[in-house]
C-alpha cells in the first residue's frame, strides 16, 4: 500500500509546474499501477489550448470555477465543483479558468511526472527511462 501527502509532493520532483498551472503528482509511472494521479491548480484568469495524443485524461475538479470548451465540436461547458470531464478521444480542448481552479486529473498511460505540455498541448510519451 502507498500512502502519500500532498505536503510530501509540493517542493518535490514531483510538483511539476506549467504556464498556467502547477500539476502535484500524487502517482506516477513509477508506481506501476497503469494510472497517474494529479492534484492540480490552474491559475485564475488563464487560459490553456491542449491535446493528448498519447493519453486519456479524467479531471474531477474539487475547487474554482471555470469553463472547458471541446475544440473539435465548439461545445464549451461549465465547470464547478463536482463536475467531471474525459478526454477520452484525444479531443483538442480549451480550459478556461475563471477563478483559481483545483482538479483531480488520472491519465492513462501513466506520465513519469516530468512532462509538460509540448508546442501542441500534448504531453510527450515518455518511459520511466525518459526516452
Ligand atoms: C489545466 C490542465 O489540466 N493542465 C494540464 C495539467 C495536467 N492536467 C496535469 O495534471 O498534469
Amino acid at each position: 500500500m502507498i500512502v502519500r501527502s500532498l505536503e510530501e509532493v509540493i517542493g518535490t520532483e514531483r510538483e511539476v509546474k506549467g504556464p498556467t498551472w502547477t500539476s502535484r503528482r500524487l502517482a506516477l509511472a513509477e508506481e506501476k499501477v497503469g494510472f497517474s494521479l494529479h492534484d492540480t491548480v490552474v491559475h485564475a484568469g488563464t487560459e490553456i489550448t491542449m491535446w493528448y495524443a498519447d493519453h486519456v485524461e479524467a479531471v474531477y475538479v474539487i475547487e474554482g470555477h471555470g469553463e472547458l470548451v471541446d475544440d473539435e465540436t465548439g461545445d464549451t461547458h461549465s465547470l464547478e465543483p463536482g463536475v467531471m470531464y474525459l478526454v477520452d478521444a484525444h479531443q483538442h480542448h480549451t480550459l478556461r479558468a475563471h477563478t483559481e481552479f483545483r482538479a483531480v486529473c488520472v491519465f492513462n498511460p501513466a506520465l513519469t511526472g516530468r512532462e509538460v505540455h509540448d508546442e501542441n498541448g500534448a504531453f510527450p510519451l515518455l518511459t520511466e527511462k525518459g526516452q
